[in-house]
């Protein structure tokens, strides 16, 4: 069956340096995958490539055997590639509910627009509502975007990404900068979309012992290769992965 994403020789070069290095990876549909590498190895590039954020130097992605690469980001995520709202993408003066509801309603544009029947700004807020639930941020609904603390920000960007409703979600980081207290509320509404099981979803995380028990399967980056790609064990067991972190390169966010 064909993979719901993949690449073939997915390259990126900045100047001189390759940041990500003929990558071919392969994503089965409804899959749970992590990726790590120490910083600099060029998961972030790899995501904003399959985003489209960025263009290749050479090679291409897949999104369900079809080539991405005419394809602007936004329409990539009209199709079904949704990327992680970053924080440039929310509305600082307006509430966390406005943002969510904004996010529902540019989803939902299209079919209504086909329908040409506009539907009441409440069903919006409902949804909006339903999904503030789920990222267990419901008791900041009337604040400001901008008055919320680091992780609250991460659950607003997940509650906006699952607003636009794709099938394959890319989660950088959502932990990254966020306190010890926050981090397990977030794992928790990570657990849960992968509970429900019908998203795929490809997460960048440095924190091992939270990737462990969530990915089917881990794949590493290093110096923009893929160095190995595998069930959690397998690369927890990997020679080259280990001598990959423990060469001097170990990356103490790993530990
Ligand atoms: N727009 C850019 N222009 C030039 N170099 C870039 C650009 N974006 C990324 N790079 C370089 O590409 C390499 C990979 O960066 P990237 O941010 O993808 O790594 P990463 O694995 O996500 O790291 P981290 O874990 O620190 O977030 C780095 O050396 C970075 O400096």
């Amino acid at each position: 069956m064909e993979p719901i994403l993949r690449t073939e020789n997915l390259t990126i070069k900045f100047g001189g340096q390759t940041a990500v290095d003929h990558v071919n990876f392969v994503m089965p549909n409804k899959h749970f995958k992590s990726i790590i590498g120490p910083n600099g190895a060029g998961k972030t590039t790899f995501f904003n490539l399959i985003s489209g954020e960025l263009k290749p130097t050479e090679g291409e992605v897949f999104f369900k055997g079809q080539s991405m690469a005419k394809y602007s980001s936004i329409e990539r995520t009209r199709i079904g590639l949704g990327r992680s709202f970053q924080i440039t993408n929310v509305f600082p003066n307006l509430t966390v509910m406005e943002n969510v509801r904004l996010a529902v309603q540019s989803k939902q544009k299209v079919r209504y627009q086909m329908l040409r029947h506009f539907s009441s700004y409440q069903e919006f807020r409902t949804e909006a509502e339903q999904l503030l639930e789920i990222v267990l941020l419901s008791k900041k609904a009337n604040s400001l975007a901008n008055e919320l603390s680091h992780g609250e920000k991460r659950k607003l960007e997940i509650a906006m990404l699952l607003a636009l409703d794709t099938e394959v979600l890319l989660l950088d980081e959502p932990t990254a900068g966020m306190s010890l207290e926050e981090v397990p509320a977030i794992l928790d509404v990570i657990k849960q979309i992968k509970q429900k099981g019908d998203k795929t979803i490809l997460l960048i995380e440095h924190k091992m012992d939270m990737i462990l028990d969530l990915s089917d399967s881990i794949m590493v980056l290093f110096n923009g290769r893929l160095l190995a790609d595998g069930s959690p064990e397998e690369i927890m067991n990997n020679e080259t992965v280990q001598n990959a972190y423990l060469g001097g390169l170990y990356d103490e966010h790993l530990a």
